[in-house]
């Protein structure tokens, strides 16, 4: 198998994992591909395809401007080769967290996501009421040169009780446990471009 992540890489995000339930590695992915990401996010948005996120699954999902305010749209493999380099770089990062930490992660799932200037997540935590399969949550960020003052930050309710904010910026790639890290995206003043995504655990129950 290929490497493009570096040993020392993967074991800062699993050893942070394992003591503090959540990682920030300011650079995760090379910029040339979150370039190529970036740019196929913009072009999915002007031609349409991203639409309003909702919350909840199945019966339950419904847009609510008022919790979230992203529009979003799911990758699939064999797409471009940029969503497929990326989903690449994940499955190592899955493999490494199972080699060391044992959870189990089957697969990873993902979404461009898209907050126009103004729009924001209010404090949730990524775990579907009927669905406890999503066990890691791991987002990268795709927008260059993100100023402090612009806003957007990712708002992290640490279980020690520390509140931790991450900047959107290209490249990095912020790692939290699913279901113990409550977080918020913060409005912004510029459009915040990302890839969304969860790897998850083999589900118990018939879904
Ligand atoms: O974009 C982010 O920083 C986090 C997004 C998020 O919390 C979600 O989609 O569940
Ligand atoms: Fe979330």
């Amino acid at each position: 198998m290929t490497t493009d992540l570096s040993d020392s890489l993967l074991s800062r995000i699993i050893d942070d994992l394992a003591e503090f339930g959540w990682s920030l590695q300011t650079q995760f992915a090379p910029l040339s591909l979150t370039r190529q990401l970036a740019e196929e996010c913009r072009q999915r948005i002007s031609l349409g395809t991203l639409a309003p996120a909702g919350t909840g699954r199945g019966n339950a999902v419904a847009v609510r401007e008022g919790t979230r305010g992203d529009h979003i749209q799911w990758l699939e493999a064999g797409q471009s080769p940029a969503c497929d380099g990326y989903l690449q770089l994940l499955d190592e990062l899955r493999v490494a967290i199972n080699q060391s930490l044992y959870l189990g992660l089957v697969d990873y799932e993902s979404h461009f996501a898209f907050y126009p200037p103004g729009a924001f997540y209010l404090k949730h935590l990524d775990r579907f009421l009927d669905d406890d399969r999503r066990a890691v949550s791991a987002v990268l960020y795709l927008n260059e040169d993100w100023q402090a003052d612009e806003g957007g930050m990712l708002r992290l309710y640490l279980a020690d009780g520390q509140v931790r904010d991450v900047l959107p910026e290209a490249g990095a790639l912020v790692v939290f446990l699913s279901s113990d890290v409550p977080h918020e995206v913060l409005p912004a003043t510029r459009d915040r471009l990302s890839l969304t995504g969860w790897f998850r655990r083999r589900g118990d129950g018939p879904l």
